[in-house]
């Protein structure tokens, strides 16, 4: 009798230490667990290893409800070869004010914080540590530890758990902007099988505008509202040559497999000049995407059989009675 291979063992890359909202995402995922976690510094570090191969898949932050997108994360993808988005998670974030035993309020004139950690607290820390300088950190966690390995910075922003794992002293909690705030992660790998559509879809895509051609953004959006396809993100980044020049980063509802996702994708490819599809998979809020009939899989393929007629000269296919 045989028996079925035994599946190949995984590894997944995580902007660490331990205790990262990037690992809580990870941790959401079904696969992953039992597999191989690889802690790593930053964002490129994580996507390098899923290039390379060292790893299968890294989970990424990509939005912040507060902070918006992480553009460390859209950069790269957008530049990157062979990255594709296979799934979503979010996660609520929250932060408290960590320092040294000992170390009071008014001592504390440096603030060590990731970057995207820091602008979601910002108003609190302007507020009751006026003047105060920030040292960016690499992830919420690394800045607290680096409390205990330097004396670079008097305290850090990190995730309420924190005391947990370090001997800290928590000066401050709840000191985020936004009660309800909440980190959007993409899990990122190289393989190209598409997740199947669950009828809760999301498709990320990178789109440059033709140089110079007035109306070419309003060009780039009627490629979706044509065909009935709901933007849910739609920012720009600077390409980085020269100024003034800048990529799109969009996600549209639905998946590459709807008929009118497929056909709002055909449009972008015939009009920009550099068109990078980074996925279609499911939304973390499992919100199904509604979209008017007009735009259904059946109407797109009625359409495609009365053209291959005309064309093949077969006979005439009859008009649809329920037709837009
Ligand atoms: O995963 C973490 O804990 C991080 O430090 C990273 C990160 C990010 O990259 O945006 C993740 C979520 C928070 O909103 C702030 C920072």
């Amino acid at each position: 009798m045989s028996t079925a291979p035994a599946p190949e063992p995984r590894s997944y890359s995580y902007l660490g230490p331990r205790g990262t909202f990037t690992e809580a995402a990870l941790a959401q995922v079904d696969e992953a667990r039992g597999q191989e976690w690889r802690s790593v510094n930053n964002v490129g570090e994580a996507l390098e290893d899923v290039v390379s191969g060292r790893s299968t898949a890294a989970m990424i932050a990509i939005e912040n409800s507060i902070e918006g997108g992480v553009s460390v994360a859209q950069d790269a993808l957008s530049t990157m070869p062979g990255l594709r988005i296979i799934g979503e998670y979010l996660v609520r974030v929250g932060f408290v004010l960590v320092v040294r035993p000992g170390t009071r309020l008014e001592d504390v004139k440096v603030v060590a914080a990731h970057p995207v950690a820091y602008a979601q607290c910002r108003g609190w820390l302007d507020r009751t540590l006026p003047g105060h300088a920030h040292i960016p950190a690499s992830s919420n966690v690394q800045a607290a530890a680096g409390l205990l390995e330097n004396d670079l910075a008097d305290a850090a922003v990190a995730p309420p758990n924190i005391v947990d794992h370090y001997a800290l002293d928590t000066l401050a909690h709840g000191i985020i902007d936004n009660p309800n705030a909440v980190t959007r992660f993409v899990l990122v790998s190289t393989s190209r099988e598409l997740p199947r559509p669950t009828g809760a879809d999301k498709t990320s895509l990178v789109a440059e505008l033709p140089v110079d051609r007035a109306g070419a953004l309003l060009e780039l959006l009627e490629q979706f509202s044509t065909r009935g396809v709901n933007m849910s993100l739609l920012e720009s980044r600077p390409i980085g040559d020269e100024l003034g020049r800048y990529r799109f980063i969009i996600d549209a509802d639905g998946h590459i497999l709807d008929e009118r996702v497929a056909d709002a994708m055909l449009g972008v490819r015939r009009f920009s000049p550099s068109v990078v599809f980074l996925g279609s998979y499911p939304r973390a809020d499992g919100a199904r995407v509604s979209f008017d009939p007009r735009y259904g899989d059946d109407v797109f393929i009625d359409a495609r059989d009365w053209l291959r007629a005309i064309v093949s000269g077969e006979p005439d296919v009859p008009p649809r009675i329920d037709g837009p």
